[in-house]
């Protein structure tokens, strides 16, 4: 069964003379089990998205469908199926330790007693909370708590996990630990949908790629295929000495030189590589003298540049 259906979703804000679209007509199947990346600039529609399949908010045009439940005629349904996890460290009481906090708001979920503590000590567990569950919540730093709300948002076992920008304001460490702790869920058939500018979960984390632009799904690729969409692998940033290369105007389907730049008797040159070859290899000594060159660097291909590609078409 598909964890999410929508179809022609719609949602506009407003009804006066200056009505806002956060959603045009979105169409979007989720099998169960995948994690889905949801990209956009601000105001693409995302968190709309995540309101309306979450119940908060209802469509004003277009069908949802969570665990088969349609979200306006089965809210109720949709609730015990789904949960929403937004960024941010509030909203646990800080005298009480995470675990005391994570049995209190299974319990709201109207977990068992018995279940309530078969599920507490599963999720700490896989949030990586379990050796700080009994230290009070106001002790805990910014991604405990974001972890400590994951651990929340899965106490009741829910089909479909919605992540609104859970790594926000985090440090890399703790962004890290986090992205751990949700990837952990891969395999155990959890749907997971994260909104997120935050390249690096997608990379880390994501199957799939959903890009929202003025509410329009614009591109719905596997995260191969998005990274593919750059048209190259590796970016070589080369420095020498004397006659710079000449920037390539126009894609060759071979090597590019871009972004030529000088800087104190020296030149910088980008070389994007679409794909390694024998004759990248030769392609790179013929185009770049050996007595010109002073440095070189291999750059991966990073999600972020994919994005602000394709982000950068749009404008
Ligand atoms: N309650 C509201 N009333 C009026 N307009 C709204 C309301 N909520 C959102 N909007 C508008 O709807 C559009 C989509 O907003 P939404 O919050 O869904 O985008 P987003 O992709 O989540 O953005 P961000 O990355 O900034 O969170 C934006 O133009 C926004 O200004």
């Amino acid at each position: 069964m598909n964890a999410i259906e929508v179809e022609g979703l719609c949602r506009t804000y407003g009804t006066g003379r200056q009505p806002v679209t956060a959603l045009d007509q979105v169409d979007l199947t989720v099998p169960e089990g995948q994690i889905i990346g949801l990209l956009g600039a601000n105001g693409a529609g995302k968190t709309t998205l995540i309101k309306i399949l979450s119940t908060l908010l209802l469509p004003t045009g277009g069908r949802a469908r969570v665990a088969g439940h349609d979200v306006v005629g089965r809210a109720r349904q949709v609730r015990r199926e789904v949960s929403v996890v937004y960024g941010g460290d509030r909203g646990f009481y800080g005298r009480l330790t995470g675990r005391q906090n994570l049995r209190f708001f299974g319990m709201l979920q109207g977990l068992s007693r018995g279940r309530l503590a078969e599920r507490t000590e599963a999720v700490l567990a896989e949030v990586g909370l379990l050796a700080a569950a009994d230290q009070r919540v106001e002790t805990y730093s910014r991604g405990m708590r974001q972890r400590l709300h994951i651990a929340v948002g899965l106490v009741a076992s829910p089909r479909v996990l919605l992540l609104d920008e859970p790594s926000i304001g985090l440090d890399p460490v703790e962004a890290h630990r986090l992205r751990d702790a949700i990837g952990a869920m891969r395999g155990s058939g959890v749907t997971v949908l994260i909104t997120t500018h935050q390249l690096l979960d997608i990379e880390s984390l994501a199957d799939r790629v959903v890009m929202l632009h003025q509410g329009r799904i614009i591109h719905d690729l596997s995260l191969e295929e998005f990274r593919k969409r750059s048209g190259y692998t590796a970016t070589v940033r080369v420095t020498g000495r004397g006659e710079p290369p000449e920037q390539d105007g126009q894609d060759t389907g071979g090597p590019v030189v871009t972004g030529v730049t000088l800087r104190e008797g020296l030149w910088t040159a980008d070389v994007r590589i679409p794909a390694w070859s024998p004759s990248t290899f030769q392609w790179l000594g013929e185009r770049l003298s050996p007595d010109s060159v002073v440095d070189l660097e291999v750059q991966a291909l990073r999600l972020e540049d994919v994005y602000r590609q394709l982000a950068g078409e749009l404008s």
